[in-house]
């Protein structure tokens, strides 16, 4: 297959949430553009208001709820849906995917197979896992469906800048140069640039793995600190992301791009950002339940906090921010006590990742 004989008629997108309709509409300046709402009533509110997640909809963008006519009419298909909802998806799509589809997501989040005791029972506590419980959302697409043409985007996005037009760029990534290829020229714009990088596994665990770094980044803005102390936690956050990284296949490289050391900055500095959104509240005294019962609130670091505390100890790895942060989300520690700790940690070499 050559990228130039890719159907150009209409590109799917599955998730009409901030970022699903953030990619409808960068994609609808290049092509007729079918956008997948599961709820036929959120579905019948979206084409009489044609606004969705606060976002005016560009005119060549079709509403479908029939999964079937999305796949039957797209060929190059974008799923943008929070991860816990990916492989209940990806099963429900597989008896309509062949090999002549495409599949570019936008998910900033794994899939866990937690382990259960012979005796069917979850263990008590968190249990340890390893590289086979986890799925990055590629790995789950070329698991769950035929398709073997798979690509991802990631980068510092927040969707509503996105939806205001501010320049931005994504990183479009893929083993295949074909897909790269697609991605650029559904993508491109006069204000959005696509980079490409072939290190798929580990874009991905960039765009995933820079959530807990930011609710971090949160945590420290609600208890009042400045730039110093978000520096040090950007800087030594890097590095651990690079570290659990490389353990799960990645290269250092896309860590140091857009999608690295770009979105860990976009995510860690804004407010707009829905897992800083988690650490703020925190630090200022709410549940974590509390924090969560806030509709639209999709934070996907919470979850990916927990996945990769599993498999530190599998691992080896020093993450303490990781480390810090599970405790603070899931075993009752303050803001505060973690970043004591955090202070007293051994100090490390700096740079010790290339
Ligand atoms: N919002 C951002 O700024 C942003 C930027 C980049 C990446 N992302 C990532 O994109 C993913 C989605 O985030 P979001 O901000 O769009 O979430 P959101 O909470 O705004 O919306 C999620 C949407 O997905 C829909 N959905 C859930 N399961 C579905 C299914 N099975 N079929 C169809 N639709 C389904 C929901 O109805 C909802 O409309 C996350 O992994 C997030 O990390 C978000
Ligand atoms: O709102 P968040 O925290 O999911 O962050 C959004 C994007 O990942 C920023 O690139």
């Amino acid at each position: 297959m050559n990228s130039k004989n890719i159907s150009n008629k209409l590109v799917g997108v599955i998730g009409a949430g901030g970022f699903g309709t953030a990619i409808a509409n960068l994609l609808a300046y290049n092509t007729d553009v079918l956008l997948y709402v599961r709820k036929q009533t959120s579905a019948d509110e979206i084409e009489k208001t044609r606004i969705s997640a606060g976002q005016v909809l560009a005119p060549n963008i079709i509403i479908t709820t029939v999964l079937k006519d999305l796949t039957k009419y797209c060929q190059v298909i974008f799923p943008i849906i929070p991860s816990q909802g990916a492989k209940e998806l990806l099963k429900e799509l597989a008896p309509l995917l062949d090999l002549q589809h495409i599949l570019i997501h936008g998910i900033k989040g794994l899939d866990v197979n937690w382990p259960h005791k012979s005796d069917g029972e979850k263990p008590m506590g968190l249990p340890e896992l390893n590289r086979s419980h986890v799925k990055t959302m590629s790995e789950l697409i070329t698991a769950e469906t035929p398709v073997n043409q798979v690509g991802c985007i990631a980068g510092p996005n927040l969707a509503s800048e996105l939806a205001q037009n501010q320049p931005a760029a994504i990183v479009m990534s893929s083993a295949s140069k074909m897909v790269t290829e697609i991605g650029q020229r559904f993508l491109r714009s006069d204000n959005f640039q696509v980079y490409t990088n072939t290190d798929m596994i580990g874009v991905e665990l960039c765009g995933v793995l820079k959530n807990i770094i930011a609710i971090g980044a949160g945590c420290l803005s609600g208890l009042g600190y400045g730039e110093n102390a978000k520096a040090l936690l950007i800087s030594r956050g890097l590095v651990e992301m690079i570290h659990i990284g490389k353990a799960m296949g990645a290269s250092v490289q896309p860590f140091l791009g857009l999608a690295g050391i770009g979105d860990l900055v976009a995510t860690c500095a804004s407010k707009l950002s829905r897992n800083y959104t988690v650490g703020y509240r925190l630090a200022q005294g709410e549940t974590l339940s509390q924090i969560l019962n806030t509709a639209g609130l999709t934070a996907e670091g919470v979850y990916t906090a927990k996945t990769i505390r599993g498999l530190i100890a599998h691992y080896k790895l020093r993450a303490p921010i990781t480390e810090m942060m599970y405790r603070v989300l899931f075993e009752g520690v303050s803001v505060q006590e973690a970043i004591n700790y955090l202070m007293k940690y051994p100090l490390n070499v700096d740079v010790d990742f290339i």
